[in-house]
């Protein structure tokens, strides 16, 4: 039996149940209204695959107008449902008028059972071409996000970071889903997609969904999708996060700033490897590898009851824990090389280098920000330099968090940062404690926090 939904629409009841009978054996579900009024507050339009829509509906009337009509109401709402005419009083130039307003197909009424069969079969081809063309127009929007970033390479040969990488070559050959945690700015992300590199998913996509960014009444619709006319501003059809991700990889990063709510429809989405879209009761299976990640220390937010031990379980199969640039020995200055390579190129600036004091500070420096602490640091430098070499005061990073050890008064920016920094250390990285103890809502401290380049 075909998963489709059919939808008939004709005055005719005796017709609607001729055609009922005769579709049910072969299509799953088949609804009919005798009323094409109805159209216009059909709640779930979109989800039909196939109309079979009447020409005519009040008596006496034959001119066809009313089934153009109710056919351009139809395309309006759900544009990717096939529309399939019908009339008793079949002529061609009525039957090229619909099909120019975008009709899939055209029956006579009396039917062939046949033909008509293979109309409705060819119809639902037609529907199912349309939504992978929009699967696919996606898919193409997010690999070409994915291919106009540079190549990003792991830079690093420290103990610590070996360690990571040979989990990392281990993992990736299988499809368990990995939790990879650590400081903020230790390079998750890029860890995230050197195991979908080396997987054998790496020809599909890699979809990049930040969790903290998503409020929760969007949540559904980002991760699962929406059929149109499902909320006031679902326009159209709009494939999730899951859908796009199919045969590929999706990375779930900030996983630890969902609220309990959202954990619980995380949960049943990974645990029967099915989504259902906002407007829709149809399960669509999806096939994804999962990689998260987070600062936060999930088990201690488990013991504090506001992640759920069944979602930490789920999705930490393996779990990888990338150090902190400071246990990572000498892997500070191969990065700052590194980005004063970049840098250098990047601002027109060929020949920079280090000096030895400035070596040192580097070197001994806690990097509460870790990598991207330090590419901010390099650019920064590289920027305001005048010279050919980079001195220890082009680095000035003892203002920012070191307050006590300078005499300068700090800015209102440097106040807030501190702040932010001490309310985060005090709940360990715990975003929607941290908010709450400054007041202000977990949104707003994460776009504090995006902006300080955290
Ligand atoms: N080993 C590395 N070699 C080169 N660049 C790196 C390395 N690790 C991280 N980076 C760079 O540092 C920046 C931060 O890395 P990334 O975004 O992966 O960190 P993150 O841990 O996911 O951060 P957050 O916790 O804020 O989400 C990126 O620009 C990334 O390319």
């Amino acid at each position: 039996m075909t998963d489709c939904k059919i939808l008939l629409v004709d005055d005719n009841k005796s017709i609607l149940s001729a055609l009922e009978i005769l579709l049910q054996f072969e299509y799953k579900t088949v609804d009919s209204i005798s009323n094409p009024n109805q159209l216009s507050s059909f709640p779930d339009l979109s989800s039909f695959d196939i109309v079979l829509l009447d020409m005519n509906f009040s008596a006496g009337v034959n001119t066809g107008n009313e089934g153009l009509f109710w056919l351009k109401e139809i395309r309006k709402k759900a544009p990717n449902t096939s529309v399939i005419m019908m009339t008793a009083y079949g002529a061609v130039d009525l039957a090229v008028k619909a099909l120019k307003e975008g009709a899939a197909d055209f029956i006579l009424k009396p039917w062939n059972n046949e033909k008509l069969l293979a109309t409705v079969k060819s119809a639902y081809q037609l529907r199912k071409t349309r939504k992978e063309v929009q699967q696919l127009k996606q898919k193409e929007s997010s690999l070409k996000q994915v291919i106009n970033q540079n190549k990003n390479f792991i830079i690093g040969n420290s103990r610590a970071l070996n360690t990571v990488l040979s989990l990392v070559d281990k993992v990736a050959k299988t499809d368990v889903n990995v939790l990879i945690t650590g400081e903020n700015g230790t390079g998750k992300e890029l860890i995230a997609r050197e195991i979908h590199q080396k997987s054998k998913r790496k020809d599909e996509v890699f979809i990049n969904v930040d969790m903290g960014s998503i409020s929760e009444n969007l949540f559904e619709s980002e991760l699962f999708g929406h059929t149109k006319g499902s909320f006031t501003d679902a326009k159209e059809d709009r494939t999730g996060k899951f859908e796009a991700a199919n045969g590929g990889t999706l990375f779930l990063d900030e996983i630890g700033n969902l609220s309990l709510q959202m954990q619980a429809k995380l949960l049943s989405a990974i645990q029967n490897k099915t989504i259902v879209k906002v407007g829709s009761n149809k399960p669509i299976p999806v096939d994804i590898r999962l990689v998260c990640a987070t600062n936060c220390n999930l088990e201690q937010m488990v013991a504090d009851g506001i992640f759920r031990e069944d979602l930490l379980y789920r999705i930490n199969t393996i779990h990888i824990e990338v150090p902190a640039l400071r246990d990572r020995d000498n892997d500070i200055l191969l990065l700052a090389d590194f980005f004063l390579k970049k840098f250098s190129a990047k601002y027109g600036k060929a020949g920079l280098r280090l000096n030895h004091a400035a070596e040192e500070k580097l070197s001994g420096y806690h990097w509460p920000g870790n990598i991207r602490e330090l590419q901010h640091t390099v650019e920064r430098a590289i920027i305001l330099s005048d010279g050919q070499v980079l001195k220890a005061n082009d680095f000035p990073f003892h203002n920012k968090f070191h307050p006590s050890s300078t005499d300068s008064p700090l800015t209102l920016d440097e106040m807030e940062q501190q702040m932010i920094r001490k309310a985060l250390e005090r709940h360990e990285g715990n975003q929607s404690a941290a908010a709450e103890q400054l007041g202000i809502t977990r949104q707003t401290l994460y776009n504090k926090l995006k902006k300080q380049g955290n």
